[in-house]
């Protein structure tokens, strides 16, 4: 078993006017692929570091399994990493590369072979082992780097945005092969990214992070669905926010509101966070594009008239901009459907995924 955890862990820099890295406190559970997700400069990489033994937190303490590990070296610390630049030995093959940690530890000849080929065949590399670093293509360079961290058999694997200098397609495909890995191995692992798809397809949990602090924690789902705060609902994707205030507690135990958007009499049924789900509580409307669709008649909530303001042709659908009140949002149709700006239209938004995220 290898649980971490950070223990009201805080590093500064420029005497506190940067905050790295403050988190109360995080478990990263045995076996889990858990994500640091967040933009540039929000503190994924320090966490990470301060992990990895490499730097130093101003205050607090670092766990493996309950034994405080805060000031042992990296080396000693038993974890393996795999950095966005995978720095390979330009003078070493393939098999040296892989073998390298090994050696450092003295392990006889034939286990290091073993062990190499153990972790070759993992990675799907075994005909790669004579080669040398600049014989290989970056997607198989990032495999050595990976079979390099992993054949020492370490307690937990770290993971810097590795996948970073790979192009869109090659990233893809190797994204599936570490989780596919991971669960393999079952080794708990923490992955650095700025990428939301890559965090939401291959962790278990993220913690979506920003300026130092950790934003929310949750599965790839509730992220994507019931981001807790503005700037998650932002960095998840959502273009669309519209204010608007709590006016009915519908259902207090699911967090289901009735919402007044601001400046307008149009109200909306949506969920929220259940602690949040209280009369006059100032919330944005998350409206996804997928959320709205034209009413066709039958339902019952969330129809409300909006004004078609432009239209686009996208080859497979139409995209319109509808007005909302002073707010706008967006509609998707089949291309069998044409509507002129200036029209206006019924649409229905999905009440069970509409989601009001607090502004407070
Ligand atoms: N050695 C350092 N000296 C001064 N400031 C630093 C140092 N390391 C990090 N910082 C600052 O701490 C903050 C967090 O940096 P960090 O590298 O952890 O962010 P990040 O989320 O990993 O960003 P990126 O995705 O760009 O790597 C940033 O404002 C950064 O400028």
């Amino acid at each position: 078993m290898v649980k971490i955890e950070l223990v009201d862990v805080y590093k500064g820099y420029y005497g506190g006017k940067v905050v790295a890295a403050e988190i109360p406190y995080l478990e990263i559970r045995d076996r889990e692929f858990f994500g640091l997700l967040g933009p540039s400069g929000s503190g994924k990489t320090t966490t990470l570091r301060i992990i990895a033994g490499l730097t130093m937190p101003d205050r607090g303490k670092v766990l493996i399994d309950g034994e405080d590990i805060t000031y042992v070296p990296p080396e000693k610390r038993g974890l393996g990493m795999v950095f966005q630049s995978w720095a390979l030995f330009p003078h070493l093959t393939v098999y040296e590369n892989i073998a390298f940690g090994l050696r450092l530890k003295k392990v006889p000849d034939d286990e290091i072979s073993r062990k190499v080929k153990w972790a070759a065949e993992l990675l799907r590399i075994e005909e790669l082992l004579d080669r040398y670093p600049y014989q290989l293509s970056g997607g198989q360079q990032q495999r050595v780097a990976v079979a390099r961290a992993i054949v020492v058999e370490p307690r937990a694997l770290l993971f810097d945005e590795p996948l970073s200098n790979l192009d869109a397609k090659l990233r893809e495909q190797v994204r599936f092969e570490l989780s596919r890995l991971q669960k393999e191995l079952g080794i708990t692992s923490i992955y650095v990214t700025h990428d939301q798809a890559e965090a939401l397809v291959m962790c278990d949990r993220i913690a979506v992070m920003n300026k130092g602090r950790i934003e929310q924690l949750g599965t790839p789902e509730e992220i994507y669905s019931s981001p807790a705060t503005p700037f998650v609902a932002e960095f998840m994707g959502v273009t669309t926010l519209i204010p608007g205030n709590i006016i009915e507690v519908l259902n207090p135990s699911a967090g289901i509101v009735r919402v007044q958007i601001e400046n307008s009499d149009i109200t909306l049924v949506a969920r929220t966070r259940v602690e949040k789900a209280s009369l006059g509580n100032p919330v944005l409307l998350a409206v996804r594009p997928e959320l709205v669709e034209l009413a066709s008649g039958g339902e019952q909530t969330n129809v409300v008239e909006a004004k078609i303001l432009a239209s686009s042709y996208l080859g497979d659908h139409m995209e319109y901009i509808l007005g909302l009140g002073e707010y706008q949002t967006r509609l998707r149709t089949s291309t069998s459907i044409r509507l002129q700006p200036g029209e206006k239209v019924r649409i229905t938004l999905d009440a069970k995924r509409l989601f009001a995220v607090p502004r407070q």
